[in-house]
C-alpha cells in the first residue's frame, strides 16, 4: 500500500473507499473498489446490471459489511466498527430512494415526520413545524400537500416529499437510488435540479446510483463508472467522455445519449 493509501482521509474527503471487497459465497461481486467522494460535491455511479451499484451502496451506508478493505465515513473508519457506532453513522446519510419509496397507507405528514418520530423525543409541536417548514423549502405548499396521501401526488411531488423526508434529520450526506428511474424526461429534469438545489443549499455530499447517463452529466462532479465490481474509470463525465479509457468512451455511446447539448453542474464550482 502507498503512502496515499494507508494515509487518513482530507478533510474534504467525506466517503472514501479503499480496496474494499466483498463476496457472497464463492461470488466476488466488489473486486477492490477504490473511491472517493468529497464534501459538497455530486458523485454518480455508473455502470450496466449486476456490476454491484447497490451492494456498493449498501456498503458505504453502513447496511453491510466490506469482506476486505476500508470505508471511511468522515474521517471514521466503519470496516470493522461495533453496531452501536454504525448506528450513529447510518444517521449521516438521507436515503431517496426509486419512486421516492413512500408509505401510501399513511398521510405525507406521517410519510415526512416519521424520522423525527423515529430518532427523536421532540414534542408534537416541534415535529409539526419541522416537517411543514421542510415541504415549504422544498416548494411544495405544507398546508395543501401535508394532509394528502403519496398517491394523490405527481411523481415530481413525490420526489420533493422523498427528499424532505431524507433531509428531516439534517443528514450530511444524502444518497440517491436511481432517482430518476421510471420518470419521463421533464420529471427527471425537475429531480436533477432538485439534487442540485439541494447541494448548493445544504452542502450536502451527493452520492447517486443512475442508470440515465443525461443525468450524470447534467448533475455529476465526478462519475463513478463501475464494471463487473471495480471502478473501470472515475473524473468529470466529460473527462470520461473525452479520455484515453475505451470502455468510459464506449459505454457512454452505447447509452444513446447525445451528451454535447446537455447542461453540466460542473460548469459551477462547488462551494467549500
Ligand atoms: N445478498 C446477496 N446475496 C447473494 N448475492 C448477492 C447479494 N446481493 C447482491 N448479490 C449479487 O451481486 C451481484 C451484483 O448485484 P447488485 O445488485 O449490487 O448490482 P447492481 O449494479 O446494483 O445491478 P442493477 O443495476 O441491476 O440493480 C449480482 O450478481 C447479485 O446477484
Amino acid at each position: 500500500m502507498d503512502q496515499a493509501q494507508s494515509a487518513p482521509p482530507r478533510s474534504d474527503e467525506t466517503v472514501v473507499l479503499r480496496q474494499v471487497r466483498k463476496t457472497f459465497g464463492d461470488q466476488e461481486v466488489l473486486r477492490g473498489v477504490d473511491l472517493t467522494a468529497r464534501r459538497a460535491e455530486t458523485t454518480v455511479i455508473i455502470g450496466g446490471s449486476g456490476a454491484g451499484k447497490t451492494t456498493l451502496l449498501r456498503l458505504i451506508v453502513a447496511l453491510d459489511r466490506p469482506t476486505t478493505g476500508d470505508i471511511f465515513i468522515e474521517g471514521e473508519n466503519i470496516a470493522k466498527m461495533s453496531e452501536n457506532d454504525l448506528n450513529r453513522i447510518r444517521k449521516k446519510f438521507g436515503m431517496v430512494y426509486q419512486y421516492a419509496a413512500l408509505l401510501d397507507s399513511i398521510s405525507v405528514f406521517d410519510n415526512v415526520a416519521f424520522p423525527l418520530v423515529e430518532h427523536t423525543k421532540l414534542p408534537k409541536k416541534e415535529i409539526y413545524t419541522r416537517v411543514m417548514e421542510k415541504l415549504e423549502i422544498l416548494g411544495l405548499d405544507p398546508k395543501v400537500v401535508a394532509p394528502k396521501f403519496p398517491s394523490e401526488l405527481s411523481g415530481g411531488m413525490r420526489k420533493r416529499v422523498g427528499l424532505a423526508r431524507a433531509l428531516m434529520l439534517e443528514p450530511p450526506i444524502l444518497v440517491y437510488d436511481e432517482p430518476t428511474s421510471g420518470l419521463d424526461p421533464l420529471t427527471s429534469r425537475i429531480v436533477d435540479d432538485l439534487i442540485e438545489e439541494m447541494r448548493e443549499r445544504f452542502g450536502v455530499t451527493s452520492i447517486v446510483i443512475s442508470h440515465d447517463i443525461a443525468s450524470c452529466f447534467r448533475i455529476a462532479h465526478q462519475a463513478v463508472l463501475l464494471i463487473k465490481g471495480k471502478v473501470e474509470a472515475a473524473g468529470t463525465p466529460d473527462s470520461l467522455l473525452e479520455g484515453g479509457n475505451e470502455v468510459a468512451r464506449e459505454f457512454i455511446k452505447n447509452s444513446g445519449v447525445d451528451v454535447h447539448g446537455i447542461d453540466r453542474v460542473t460548469r459551477r464550482a462547488p462551494k467549500r
